[in-house]
């Protein structure tokens, strides 16, 4: 079957033919790892897997690379400002090393939780300094470069497409950059390849190079890791939205002006989850970690269901009540998985095929959603043939059908004497106690669900408070 893809760089959504079949390379940009990741950096990466879970389930093989940005990422991404890595190190009182390794763990943890798979190749910028140090003297050969005060910078002048991701003639490309502007720039839209560490400031990560002391730029980072492991052309390039105008625009000047050839076939961005009016953001101040989910008493993977809930390109706002609806939904999807009979069966060809068209349709995943909840429903399918469905299906949800988890939470022992308390008056008829003690257990933050089987203890979530 035919897989569509909506690709940035033409506009269209169109026919997925990868440049070696069925090999597929794919590079996504990763973390800036100087603070937790939050839920919008992670509403990102799940569509990413998503995406490569869709390419795997069509049959390609896949090689995804993903970096790590510990070092280079300034608090502007118009090479202003500080090293966020370095900012934060000053922050925590900790080595910029330290803060870098730190981070990179909690993001691979959150990865994890969400059933995201595992790139195959990580690549950490401070590991390649030679090849960005490579890559800059191919482009200085080639007269792209440019030297002023505080760097070697590209002249963007000198690629005739510059700006072509981002559709939009130059005059509104990078506002951002142009409030900003440093003078010594030959164009507002020039970017630097190559920073001097300060005079003033000693900077704990800093390397030599042929032009001085200093670190690469962001950029650089993923135009040289992409190129070293995945060549030049590759398949596909990934990452959210705010990357388009200005890092995935300067990804493709160095690397074409370097190779004379296209970066990437397709380019593929996720939209912002939104909290109130705004994007989620760290700069923004508006964020949410994972663990601040689970806290609440969310599981990690009602997170991933609720992402699913939005297609890839739409904006996607967050809110309790909506995530609380994705909680609900899922262990409702895991209760139905529960009653299915254990017995090999082969999935339906109707629903598969169904399913099947909506995720090659540009990745629909709301749709291929609906279809899971049709299938759920359909009195006409035996159990066994619905479960071998669904977990045909979860190939690409990757919600754990096959395992469903339990919210683990920690009951505190206090809370399961009401508990039994409360199961006593409710032994003796006593329902103004058993009431009472409820609302005690619900103050002290946890729920009671009375079911057939006793009663269930759950983390009051804030809607449920
Ligand atoms: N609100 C959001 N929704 C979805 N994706 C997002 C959001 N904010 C950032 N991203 C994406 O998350 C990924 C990781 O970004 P990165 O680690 O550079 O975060 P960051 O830019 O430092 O975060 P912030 O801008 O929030 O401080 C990128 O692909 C970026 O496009
Ligand atoms: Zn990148």
């Amino acid at each position: 079957m035919d897989l569509y893809l909506y690709n940035t760089l033409t506009k269209r959504k169109e026919k997925f033919e990868p440049l070696n079949p069925p090999y597929v390379g794919m590079y996504t940009c990763g973390p800036t790892v100087y603070n937790y990741a939050h839920i919008g950096n992670l509403r990102t990466y799940i569509f990413e897997d998503i995406l490569k879970r869709v390419l795997i389930y069509n049959g390609y093989i896949v090689k995804h690379v993903m970096n790590i940005t510990d070092v280079g990422h300034l608090t502007s991404d118009a090479d202003e400002g500080e090293d966020k890595i370095e900012r934060e190190a000053k922050k925590e009182r900790r080595s910029a090393w330290e803060i870098a390794e730190f981070y990179t763990e909690a993001f691979k943890r959150d990865l994890k939780k969400l059933n995201i798979l595992e790139p195959d190749i990580w690549c950490k910028a401070t590991d390649h300094i030679q090849d960005f140090i490579d890559l800059i003297l191919i482009l200085e050969r080639k007269g792209y470069t440019y030297r002023t005060s505080d760097g070697i910078y590209f002249d963007t002048s000198k690629v005739p497409d510059y700006g072509k991701l981002a559709g939009q003639d130059l005059e509104n490309l990078l506002p951002g950059a142009r409030v900003e502007y440093n003078p010594e720039k030959k164009n507002p839209t020039d970017f630097a390849l190559w920073k001097f560490s300060p005079k003033d400031v000693k900077r704990q990560m800093e390397w030599d190079s042929p032009w001085g002391v200093g670190f690469p730029g962001w950029h650089i980072e993923c135009s040289a890791m992409s190129t070293k492991y995945l060549g030049q052309p590759f398949d596909i390039h990934c990452g959210g939205i705010d990357h388009i105008p200005i890092h995935h625009t300067n990804e493709i000047a160095q690397s074409e002006a370097a190779y004379d050839k296209p970066m990437a076939k397709y380019w593929l961005h996720g939209e912002f989850l939104i909290m109130g009016e705004k994007r989620m953001g760290k700069s923004e101040g508006n964020f949410i970690t994972l663990s601040d989910l689970e806290e609440k008493g969310y599981h990690p993977l009602s997170y991933r269901y609720f992402c699913l809930t939005a297609h890839y390109r739409s904006p996607l706002k967050f809110t309790w009540s909506a995530l609380e609806a994705a909680q609900r939904a899922l262990f409702r999807l895991y209760e139905n998985m529960k009653k299915y009979p254990k017995e090999e069966a082969k999935y339906d060809e109707k629903y598969e095929e169904e399913f099947h068209k909506a995720i090659n349709d540009d990745l629909d995943m709301p749709k291929a959603l609906a279809i899971t909840w049709e299938l759920v429903k359909d009195d006409k399918l035996a159990p066994e043939v619905k479960r071998a469905t669904l977990l045909q299906f979860d190939k690409v949800l990757g919600l754990s059908l096959d395992n469903p988890p339990e919210i683990k939470i920690e009951i505190p022992e206090e809370i399961w004497k009401l508990v039994e308390e409360r199961e006593l008056a409710r032994k003796n008829k006593d329902w103004e106690k058993a009431d009472r003690i409820r609302e005690e257990i619900k103050n002290r933050g946890y729920i009671i669900e009375d079911t057939p089987q006793g009663p269930r203890i759950k983390k009051a979530t804030p809607l449920t408070k």
